[in-house]
């Protein structure tokens, strides 16, 4: 059984709300999934296996409170992560000008430390839906897929 650590970066809690439907459709797929609180995240730093971010974009193109340390943390410590399969999910909305920055700054972190992309950033226009939660499970057979496919550890 494959374990998955999820976390999240939230203001108003879509983003949480999505990781949380996304462990419960890992589970139901046979995974292992630990979904990280933000007051757990600085015990937390990924090594290895398969990592899933979700997270919102708040003022012009900013991290949320809860998930920013954890990122500050992992930029200046940089640990080399080649063993880890990552995947980024962006909430935003394309009304803004840096519409899902903070998806993007998390995904080029993790590039940026050695980490694997199991697939490209994927980006959720609050524009567009009202469900975010529902394209993230259409993505996530995506993810399955390339998981089992052995393109990720
Ligand atoms: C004050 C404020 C600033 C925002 N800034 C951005 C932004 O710069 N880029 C973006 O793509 N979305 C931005 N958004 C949109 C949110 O990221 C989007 O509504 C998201 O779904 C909220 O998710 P959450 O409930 O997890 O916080 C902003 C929303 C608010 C209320």
């Amino acid at each position: 059984m494959k374990h998955v650590d999820l976390v999240f970066g939230t203001v108003y809690g879509s983003a949480q709300f999505v990781a949380e439907t996304l462990a419960d459709e890992l589970t139901a797929l046979g995974y292992q999934p630990r979904l990280w609180q933000a007051h757990e995240l600085s015990a937390f730093t990924p090594e290895a296996g398969l990592l899933i971010v979700v997270s919102s974009t708040t003022g012009s193109g900013d991290l949320p409170d809860d998930i920013q340390p954890w990122y500050f943390r992992l930029k200046s410590q940089a640990p080399y992560l080649p063993s880890l399969n990552y995947s980024v999910i962006g909430l935003g909305d394309s009304s803004y000008t840096d519409f899902c920055g903070a998806g993007e700054k998390l995904n080029e972190l993790f590039a940026e430390l050695g980490a694997r992309a199991v697939l490209p950033l994927l980006r959720i226009d609050a524009m567009e839906t009202m469900e975010p939660e529902t394209e993230a499970k259409t993505w996530l057979s995506q993810w399955h897929q390339q998981v089992q496919s052995g393109q990720a550890a």
